[in-house]
């Protein structure tokens, strides 16, 4: 696929949810993803700033509210298939308000942090999930796939943390 010089990314957002030793993870039910074990997360809206959109997808898709949200970090994914890269921002939660509860596209389940079901998941999880999950660290990753769902390059670094991530798509 030939790519044009300039490419505007298409924002993301992905919540993890920890209780101090599992992490909340849903089987996505459809969609982009479908049967793999995700954090909470889509696509932010025109009007809405990232982490607004954080709330509102861990709401819709898990049934809970995040009492805070801490961004960790900011993953592109580039895809030889997708036209658009895809900049998902990863927020850390430690205290939610509500019960899980199974939506239309997602199924709440928690796995202890040594039963991460990684083969069951996106490719480049198994890298950066160490990272949120051992402390306060915040990181950058590029993940290259090809086919969709196949990872052919990554490159991960741990970065100083951007408290102020939360600006608004016009
Ligand atoms: N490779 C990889 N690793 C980890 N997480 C993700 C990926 N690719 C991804 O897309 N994601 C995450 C980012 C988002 O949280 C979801 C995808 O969002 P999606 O469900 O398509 O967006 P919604 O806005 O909820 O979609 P609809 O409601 O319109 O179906 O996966």
């Amino acid at each position: 696929m030939a790519l044009p010089d300039c490419l505007q990314p298409k924002l993301f957002t992905l919540v993890l949810v920890t209780d101090g030793r599992r992490v909340l993870l849903g089987k996505k039910k459809r969609g982009f993803g479908e049967g793999y074990f995700n954090g909470f997360g889509g696509k932010v809206e025109a009007g809405e700033t990232i982490r607004d959109a954080a709330s509102r997808e861990l709401l819709e898709e898990a049934g809970i509210a995040a009492d805070s949200l801490t961004h960790r970090g900011t993953l592109t994914f580039l895809f030889d298939d997708r036209p658009q890269p895809w900049e998902v921002h990863v927020f850390h939660s430690d205290s939610y308000t509500g019960m899980p509860t199974e939506s239309e596209e997602m199924a709440p389940q928690w796995f202890d942090y040594d039963s991460i079901p990684y083969q069951q998941m996106w490719a480049d999880d198994v890298f950066w999930y160490p990272l949120l999950l051992k402390g306060s660290a915040c990181f950058r990753g590029t993940f290259h796939f090809v086919n969709t769902h196949t990872l052919v390059k990554r490159d991960l670094s741990e970065v100083p943390c951007l408290d102020g991530v939360d600006y608004k798509l016009c």
